[in-house]
């Protein structure tokens, strides 16, 4: 069986003694849990917070690295050299991060970023041992068929491990009544069909835009190999809940 994923996208949010508490708490309660499958949270901080939870993954008191994982927003698709600003994959492996967010539709949107790009980053990722977590999703529900083929086609690696989110860009931000779960079914299960599911190379289909405690459920009865989320995701208890939730959907 799969694993389950909960990756937390903090976007630009946040500060150090909000970070500091996210870790405490999500590993205080993770390390007195008993038995189940639990999903695999992976913490995507800002940049600068990023280190916190590598220095926590090294202490002795931090037992669960299994359960959590330590993710960036972004990375460069350049290995090194004169790219100010940027930060680049082999970087990100050398603090112990295991995972990069790659064409969030509000990176599409403010750095203007083109599937081309987003397939150079993700080849730069798996180059460095980083399981990419690319971001696909249509701009408007009537506009799926033609701009999620085109996305998977263009910004999708054909070989390395990668875990794909499927996150509409209307829904994102958006209310979490704005999600239907019929949606999202057909698009997951189209994505699945895309990408050959019996490669072990896709370590699951997501969902994110507007998930939290109240549709996660559903959500993952829909099909989703996890979620990802913006707002809920800042908060621990809630995280923790919806892992509670997709466990459970995990055993049925
Ligand atoms: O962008 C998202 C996750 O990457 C979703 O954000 P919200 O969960 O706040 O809608």
């Amino acid at each position: 069986m799969k694993n389950k994923f909960i990756v937390c996208n903090w976007k630009m949010n946040g500060n150090k003694k909000l970070v500091t508490e996210f870790i405490d708490e999500i590993s205080e309660s993770t390390r007195s849990q008993g038995q189940g499958i639990p999903p695999k949270i992976i913490a995507c901080f800002p940049f600068p917070y990023l280190p916190s939870l590598s220095s926590c993954a090294n202490s002795a008191d931090f037992e669960n690295t299994d359960i959590i994982s330590l993710g960036a927003q972004d990375c460069s698709s350049e290995e090194r050299g004169a790219f100010t600003g940027d930060v680049s994959a082999n970087m990100l492996r050398d603090i112990g991060c295991d995972y990069v967010i790659l064409g969030h539709c509000e990176r599409r949107k403010y750095h203007k970023e083109s599937d081309s790009t987003i397939l150079a980053k993700a080849l730069s990722a798996i180059k460095n041992n980083i399981t990419p977590i690319i971001c696909i999703g249509e701009s408007s529900p009537c506009k799926f068929d033609i701009e999620i083929q085109q996305q998977i086609t263009s910004s999708i690696p054909s070989d390395g491990k990668i875990i794909i989110a499927y996150e509409p860009v209307w829904a994102v931000g958006a209310p979490y009544e704005a999600v239907s779960s019929g949606h999202i079914s057909r698009a997951i299960s189209y994505i699945k069909s895309c990408i050959h599911p019996a490669e072990d190379r896709c370590l699951g289909v997501l969902y994110g835009g507007a998930a939290n405690t109240i549709n996660a459920l559903q959500i993952m009865a829909s099909g989703a190999d996890g979620l990802m989320l913006g707002r809920a995701g800042m908060n621990a208890k809630e995280v923790l809940d919806i892992a509670q939730i997709c466990s459970s959907n995990q055993k049925n």
